[in-house]
């Protein structure tokens, strides 16, 4: 768990991260959006005193980060940046190795870890470990990045606009891959993007920044559905209605009964459903789950969640 308490960095006369705290629950993910020079990285990057906060203080798993020398703290919480900040002249696997290595982990064990970290990103241990940053397509670049974060088991992973340089296809990929390894380490994350997209994909919770503030601290479907204020509402954008439905699964407001046409999946979102009643003219869509009859959703339905701020 992280905890920031009443954090505030002072440049010169600005405060450019100003009075904030809030707390990340162990094993989640808290992604932190905003205009450019909101104070996003500078707020990340207190949290492993890469910046010295001028007052404030972050604890993590309850215990202040002052407590121990900044090297020892880094050491312990990854950290992945855009662009993906590979040492160029050092192959793949000494990358990834590079903290086990401070942390004194023999050979053995370092290059199982490796290996393991590469085989989970899709990249094969006996192709890759050898090569350098240079002969990697950005998007193999970014996942050795991660993975190079993540190599000694760090509960908590900071990553600053990881995702910021790959193509829209390549990008959604790579937050798919982080999820699964989220959940697999159950690391904590802190994520920082001015993509509110990639916030509302990503986090359990979005911080929401604007001049150094702290403007709203809630989950996707709250932030979507009662922006705190009229900045808020602009960085989600005019479609709120779809990005609420976008969150909220077909199984979860399946009603018995029947329906006419091609049934959808029930692990299909609102959003998709109501698509396909609005394209094909239907009231009603039966829905199945691996294959089986449950049960149908209405337009009715879909429309009432659509509207409803929650
Ligand atoms: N070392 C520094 N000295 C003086 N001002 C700084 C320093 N680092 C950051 N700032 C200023 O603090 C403000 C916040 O910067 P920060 O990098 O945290 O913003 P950001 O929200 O991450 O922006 P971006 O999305 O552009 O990366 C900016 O106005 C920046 O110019």
């Amino acid at each position: 768990m992280i905890e920031i308490q009443d954090l505030t960095k002072v440049y010169g006369e600005t405060a450019v991260v100003d009075s904030v705290s809030l707390t990340v629950p162990a094993g989640q993910i808290c992604v932190v959006v905003g205009t450019s020079g909101s104070g996003k990285t500078t707020l990340m990057r207190m949290i492993n005193r890469l910046v010295e906060p001028t007052s404030g203080q972050v604890l993590i798993d309850g215990q202040d980060t002052r407590a121990e020398p900044p090297h020892m703290l880094r050491r312990r919480i990854g950290y992945a940046i855009q662009g993906h900040g590979l040492f160029p002249h050092r192959t793949v696997a000494e990358n990834i190795g590079t903290v086990p290595k401070l942390l004194g982990w023999d050979k053995a064990r370092t290059d199982a870890r490796i290996d393991e970290l590469l085989t989970l990103f899709q990249l094969d241990p006996a192709e890759y470990r050898d090569r350098l940053p240079s002969e990697l397509s950005g998007g193999q670049q970014q996942r050795v990045g991660v993975a190079r974060a993540l190599a000694a088991g760090p509960n908590i992973l900071l990553m600053d606009e990881p995702f910021g340089a790959l193509d829209p296809v390549i990008r959604a990929k790579a937050q798919d891959d982080l999820l699964a390894i989220q959940r697999r380490f159950e690391t904590t994350v802190v994520l920082v993007t001015h993509d509110m997209e990639e916030a509302i994909h990503l986090g359990n919770k979005i911080a929401v920044m604007d001049a150094g503030k702290l403007l709203q601290y809630a989950t996707p479907e709250e932030i979507i559905a009662n922006p705190a204020t009229e900045f808020v509402a602009e960085l989600i954008g005019g479609d709120r209605s779809f990005r609420l439905l976008s969150l909220s699964k077909v199984v979860a407001f399946v009603e018995p009964g029947e329906a006419q046409g091609e049934p959808i999946d029930s692990g299909a979102n609102l959003r998709e459903a109501y698509a396909e009643c609005l394209w094909s003219g239907r009231e009603a869509l039966p829905v199945t789950r691996d294959g089986e009859h449950i049960g149908r959703i209405t337009l009715t339905e879909l429309a009432r969640h659509a509207a409803r701020p929650q």
